[in-house]
């Protein structure tokens, strides 16, 4: 019998309440606060967003510290999100839901769709007219791939190498660099250069749910030993059966069991402790890398329709109010544990 066609995949993924839900570190803190005091100097600000979670990548606090200037939202890693009829329906739900901000969709090697993100960053400079040229900032969440489109921007505007440090982990960029030239000045027309400023990855400071924080970990925004890789790689697992469990197939057939997955992926590519037991920690990592890099099928991990954006935004006033109890935690957390090193009874 053939098992794909008789395979029935999880449609409910358990609520892993245990999970850590905030992940707000000093760097990204001094960051924004950066970004803040320079912001009277920015013309446009590029928010980058993870394609694959186009809302759980939203971190509502650009929203709400870096007010007032236009923007222009950038959805990254365009390549590892799909492509089809479906992609076209969701562009259309985003752009209308974040309309009137342009909305971009991009992949970072792709010529076309660096050219539309400078053909409108040109267009917006050229609205501002500042001689001296426009000045812009790049921001988004850990690891959403910022520097590695301030990179491509720059090759496809001035045909210059590398300016800033990319890497698959997040918190590669931790200040805010100087500004890199990705549009030359137009002597006929007399605009200025376009620069555009990196900055550190900025995590919002909680987390809505368990299952925003294992979208989060799966893309790339927090450090791979934050959330256990077991139970990143059986999200990942659900996630795949609902669109094609054929791409295991090399490995073992479709299967919910995510123990039974990474064992035959551990035996067959030698990830094995001493005596020979599957190494299933490191086996889930590889897993995780092989979808990051495209290997496990091109999904979104986030639903997108109207009525699932709808759900977002009447949720927003709920999270902005988890922020702030996250922040009087985190400041009641940090009292009590200046008041038992006073005591002598801390407990760290
Ligand atoms: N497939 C694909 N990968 C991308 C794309 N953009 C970036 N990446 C990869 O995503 C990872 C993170 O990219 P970075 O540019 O370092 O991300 P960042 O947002 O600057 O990271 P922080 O330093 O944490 O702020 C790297 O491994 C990049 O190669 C893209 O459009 N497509």
């Amino acid at each position: 019998m053939n098992t794909l066609a008789t395979f029935i995949p999880r449609t409910v993924f358990p609520t892993l309440e245990s999970l850590p839900r905030s992940y707000y570190l000093g760097h990204h803190a001094a960051g924004l606060s950066k970004m803040r005091t320079m912001l009277s100097q920015i013309d446009l600000i590029i928010e980058c967003r993870d394609y694959r979670i186009p809302l759980t990548s939203r971190n509502p606090l650009f929203e709400e510290s870096l007010a007032g200037r236009e923007r222009v939202v950038v959805y990254t890693k365009r390549d590892l999100g799909g492509n089809g009829e479906d992609a076209v329906k969701r562009h259309t739900t985003i752009r209308h839901w974040q309309s009137p901000t342009k909305t971009i969709f991009s992949s970072h090697r792709s010529q076309k769709d660096l050219r539309q993100i400078l053909t409108h960053i040109k267009t917006s400079s050229a609205a501002c007219g500042a001689l001296t040229g426009s000045h812009l900032m790049i921001v988004g969440m850990p690891n959403v791939g910022k520097s590695s489109l301030l990179n491509a921007l720059r090759r496809e505007g001035v045909g210059k190498g590398k300016a800033a440090h990319t890497g698959a982990q997040p918190g590669v960029t931790r200040k805010i660099g100087t500004g890199v030239k990705i549009v030359e000045a137009d002597e006929t027309t007399g605009a200025g250069g376009v620069y555009l400023l990196d900055t550190p990855g900025v995590f919002m400071p909680y987390v809505p749910d368990a299952e925003a924080m294992l979208k989060l970990a799966l893309c790339g925004s927090v450090k791979d030993t934050i959330v256990p890789p077991f139970n990143l790689a059986d999200y990942l697992l659900f996630h795949v059966n609902l669109h094609d469990p054929g791409v295991y197939g090399e490995y073992c057939p479709p299967t919910n069991d995510a123990a039974e997955l990474l064992e035959a992926m551990a035996r067959k590519t030698g990830r094995l402790q001493k005596g020979g037991t599957p190494d299933l920690e490191a086996t889930a990592l590889w897993m995780i890398q092989r979808w990051r890099n495209g290997h496990l099928g091109t999904f979104l991990l986030d639903d997108v329709s109207p009525e699932s954006i709808e759900r977002y935004t009447s949720g927003e006033g709920s999270q902005n109010s988890s922020i702030s109890q996250a922040r009087k935690a985190g400041k009641e957390a940090a009292r009590a544990r200046q008041r038992a090193r006073r005591s002598g009874t801390a407990a760290e």
